[in-house]
């Protein structure tokens, strides 16, 4: 698992990454979600050995990465696709991964496959691959060590529908053997389809954690019924606090809390779920939104 505890960096007197601490546990794809320049990536090179905290600390599998025996056996690292040697053909730089943390090449072929890259294309250099090409390319070199953990920076980046599917799929298999996966996107969708867990960040601190169904519920329950203005009733006499919009009520109770209220008053639901009509969308515009670009301008 991946323990970061109190984890902060500063450069000067700007903090990048400010007491963050989270857990991404075997079994489940948690999803490190923020805008640009949030700190996902500063983060996730403390956790990785390449920058040292300025406090707290980051622990892979218990230990701190750089005190892991042969680190590539144990984690499988992509924190930039763009990195790899350009004149290097995939194969090339899968085969040197391999060397590196000492497996066979039978590994590279499998790499290859596993990823979905053709041989034809394994031959050709990484100057001419596309961004989606070198996001596979990295993934079969960090899964290439047959690692326990996966600490992926935006690797759904330059995927069409179809690779984050076939991503998706992956990374789930992945975490149903037993592995551990942190992945970081500052895209909402592409996490919320790939990730069981998320931890929202915003300017360096994390401003929401939790399954996505736990962050929707966090929103209210929106619902219909074939008579809103009872339903409505009915519940701010059970001390519910309700507002009504054009998508329908949106209540600020759990589904089962406004189902059994629903059932008592007699109100026949016609529509109930989690979140509000902007789902996690809007959640993670609002908390994000003091914390990015576009709040700190307005
Ligand atoms: N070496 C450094 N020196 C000074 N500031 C830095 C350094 N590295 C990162 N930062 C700053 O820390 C903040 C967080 O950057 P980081 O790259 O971690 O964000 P990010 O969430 O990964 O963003 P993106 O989605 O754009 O990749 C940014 O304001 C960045 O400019």
């Amino acid at each position: 698992m991946i323990k970061a505890t109190n984890l902060t960096k500063r450069y000067g007197d700007f903090t990048a990454v400010h007491d963050i601490s989270f857990t991404a546990r075997p079994g489940s794809v948690t999803g490190f979600l923020g805008p640009n320049g949030a700190g996902k990536s500063t983060a996730m090179r403390m956790m990785t050995g390449l920058t040292p905290p300025t406090s707290g600390e980051a622990l892979v599998l218990g230990r701190r990465y750089r005190e892991l025996p042969n680190p590539g056996r144990h984690v499988g690292v992509m924190l930039d696709a763009s990195a790899q040697h350009p004149g290097r053909t995939g194969r090339e730089v899968l085969t040197l991964a391999a060397r590196t943390i000492g497996v066979g090449p039978t590994a590279v072929a499998h790499g290859l496959a596993t990823v979905g890259l053709t041989d034809k294309e394994a031959g050709r250099r990484v100057r001419n691959y596309s961004l989606g090409m070198r996001q596979r390319l990295g993934l079969a070199a960090a899964l290439i060590g047959d690692p326990e953990v996966l600490i992926l920076d935006e690797p759904a980046n330059g995927l069409d529908p179809q690779g984050i599917h076939w991503m998706r799929g992956l990374l789930r298999g992945f975490a149903d053997r037993g592995g551990t996966v942190l992945l970081s996107s500052h895209l909402l969708s592409e996490v919320q389809i790939v990730a069981d867990e998320l931890v929202i960040i915003g300017n360096g601190r994390i401003v929401a954690e939790g399954t996505v169904e736990e962050l929707l519920q966090q929103q209210g329950t929106r619902v219909r019924s074939i008579d809103d203005a009872a339903l409505a009733d009915a519940l701010t006499r059970a001390g519910v606090e309700v507002t009504s919009s054009a998508a329908g009520l949106l209540a600020q109770t759990s589904s089962e809390a406004v189902g059994r209220i629903a059932l008592d008053a007699r109100i026949v639901l016609t529509d109930l779920a989690s979140g509000s009509a902007g789902g996690l969308e809007e959640l993670f515009l609002t908390l994000t939104a003091t914390e990015s670009r576009e709040g700190t301008a307005a």
